[in-house]
């Protein structure tokens, strides 16, 4: 059993002449949460899809609890949950409809997955609305649904692209918690892409990639003092020469 639950190795990836990702490697341990921080365009959505096998790669190698996604797909995809950027739930069935969806999906049985929808919605505070209409929820109360439907299936790696975009502020603040929490408590290995500094954590681990190239990675004292600079986005600043994330 590898001790990583994400493992990505000598990865590179081009769209036709335009290389995307050159030699990345990155791993993630459980209980460990990762933040990758990129500009528009540092190779952050090519990786996510070829983590979660959207597209493929002839060029390295990404493995989940040491399954490998080309050779082993079916191990390897059982361990990840994922949290798109952009919404994924269907809006005219019910928040439980949605979660039984996924989980059907994933070969819980009925029994299962109804004890594990009411343990992921109570941790989020959702429980109370699970028969509510996902198109009447907010923004913030959608991405709850997302995270907990991703964690349905017990996997061992928690996949988010941007989760937390275009969210207010107290929205925000109880997904960063929660997902830090299971981080903490569940042993849960996390690799979350934001453009927000603020949602890293102290004890967080940091992947700066900046066209296609990791520039920067490992704890983010240890990248901080590394690189003389002392705040996360002062070191983005410095390793992307100032571009916005
Ligand atoms: N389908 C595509 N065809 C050609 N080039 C692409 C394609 N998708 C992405 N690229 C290029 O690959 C590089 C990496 O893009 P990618 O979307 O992975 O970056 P990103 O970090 O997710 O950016 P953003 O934060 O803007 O979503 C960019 O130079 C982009 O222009």
């Amino acid at each position: 059993m590898s001790r990583y639950a994400l493992n990505i190795a000598e990865l590179s990836f081009a769209y036709g002449q335009k290389k995307a990702l050159d030699n990345v490697n990155i791993q993630v341990e459980p209980g460990e949460c990762t933040i990758l921080l990129g500009p528009n365009g540092a190779g952050k959505s090519t990786l996510f899809a070829l983590i979660t096998r959207l597209y493929d790669s002839r060029l390295g190698r990404i493995e989940l609890c040491g399954y490998d996604v080309k050779t082993n797909s079916r191990q390897a995809l059982a361990k990840l949950g994922v949290v798109f950027q952009q919404t994924t739930l269907d809006p005219d069935l019910s928040v439980t409809q949605n979660l039984r969806y996924h989980a059907a999906l994933h070969g819980l049985s009925q029994k299962t997955a109804d004890l594990r929808i009411q343990e992921e919605l109570e941790r989020l505070d959702m429980y109370e609305r699970r028969h509510e209409k996902v198109r009447q929820l907010n923004g913030g109360h959608k991405r709850r649904v997302e995270i907990a439907r991703a964690l349905l299936h017990k996997p061992s790696l928690l996949l988010l692209d941007e989760p937390s975009v275009g969210l207010d502020v107290p929205s925000r603040e109880v997904i960063v918690r929660h997902v830090h929490q299971l981080a903490g408590r569940q042993n849960l290995a996390v690799l979350w892409a934001t453009h927000l500094f603020d949602e890293i954590g102290a004890d967080d681990s940091l992947v700066v990639l900046d066209k296609g190239v990791v520039k920067a990675q490992g704890k983010l004292s240890s990248v901080l003092s590394a690189t003389g600079t002392s705040s996360a986005g002062q070191l983005f600043s410095q390793l992307t020469q100032g571009k916005s994330s």
